[in-house]
């Protein structure tokens, strides 16, 4: 079966997480930074290490046959390639921010002012869709500082913490796009049953990521009332003790109401609660 390519990036925000998810997958490869291509050895898969911008159009020319990129990247580039899953990290959002003290306070006062931003194609179709016109000014980072030296009005760029916008006097306007790291396919591949291994490992370590494997005790005659609180997979595992009044349970809890359910549990009798983080889940 013909060996994949794989494209993430090089170095920057995602690097480190797509390597640590490819390496969650059971993919083993060396990752020197001077290596730009990386084969796996126990997988028919290679690795390319590139720069971001140029992750959409390998793959969709066939260069790569899959890759781990930010989605206003995709949409920024105007590709035609499959989405297979949403991965969870590199998560921000394309917002619109005008300087503390600007006097825009509606969309329309845009009309006509410049906004300085790397991601024109997107920002465009933005002001098309609410009928403005705007000039943009097109720069390739470094876009915070541009309302300060007089160059735009307002800028349209990437934000997560807000930290940056913050240090350069801005403060978000409007939002116009929420991205995170996706891996992406080359069209009317997905079928390939080497692409449908990998995207199966990937979800298996997302899946894992978003449970907690728990182990408690609680007395027999409470049992029933942890049981209403823990779905499991399918149902939670009961285990007897040696003290024959208690038994212990073992499930798995997702990670978004972890904390109100053990508050929960707690309430209704369990005792010695061992929370474990787990690797993968196979279903
Ligand atoms: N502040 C942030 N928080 C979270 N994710 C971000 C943030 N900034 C950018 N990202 C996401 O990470 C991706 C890569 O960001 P990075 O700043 O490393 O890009 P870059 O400088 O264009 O890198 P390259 O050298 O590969 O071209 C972005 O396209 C976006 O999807
Ligand atoms: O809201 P914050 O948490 O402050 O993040 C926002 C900043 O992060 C990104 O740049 P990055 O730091 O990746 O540098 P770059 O412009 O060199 O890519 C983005 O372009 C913003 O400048
Ligand atoms: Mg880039």
């Amino acid at each position: 079966m013909k060996t994949l390519k794989i494209a993430i990036q090089k170095s920057g925000r995602l690097n480190e997480k797509s390597v640590e998810l490819l390496k969650n997958c059971g993919l083993s490869f060396e990752n020197y930074k001077s290596s730009l291509i990386s084969p796996v050895s126990n997988f028919p898969l290679e690795i390319l290490f590139l720069r971001d911008d140029d992750i959409p159009e390998y793959v969709q020319d066939g260069i790569a046959d899959l890759g781990i990129v930010g989605e206003n990247v995709i949409y920024e580039t105007g590709v035609e390639v499959s989405f297979l899953q949403k991965l969870g990290f590199g998560k921000c959002s394309l917002k619109i921010a005008i300087p503390n003290n600007s006097s825009i306070q509606s969309l329309g006062d845009l009309d006509g002012k410049a906004i300085a931003t790397s991601y024109p194609v997107i920002l465009e179709k933005f002001l098309k869709q609410n009928k403005l016109k705007a000039d943009i000014r097109t720069i390739s980072g470094s876009v915070e500082i541009s309302p300060g030296l007089g160059m735009s009005d307002a800028i349209c760029d990437l934000v997560s913490t807000g930290g940056t916008l913050k240090s350069n006097g801005l403060k978000p306007f409007t939002d116009v796009l929420s991205s995170e790291a996706v891996l992406i396919g080359r069209k009317g591949e997905e079928d390939n049953p080497l692409i449908q291994e990998l995207i199966q490992r990937v979800q298996s370590v997302l899946r894992a990521k978003e449970t907690k494997y728990v182990v408690l005790n609680v007395e027999r005659k409470n049992l029933e009332a942890i049981e209403k609180l823990l779905p499991g997979i399918k149902s939670p595992t009961v285990v007897s003790l040696a003290d024959e009044a208690w038994v212990a349970v073992h499930t798995v809890i997702p990670e978004r109401d972890f904390w109100e359910r053990i508050s929960e549990l707690k309430s209704a009798g369990a005792q010695g609660i061992v929370v474990l983080p787990i690797e993968k889940i196979i279903l």
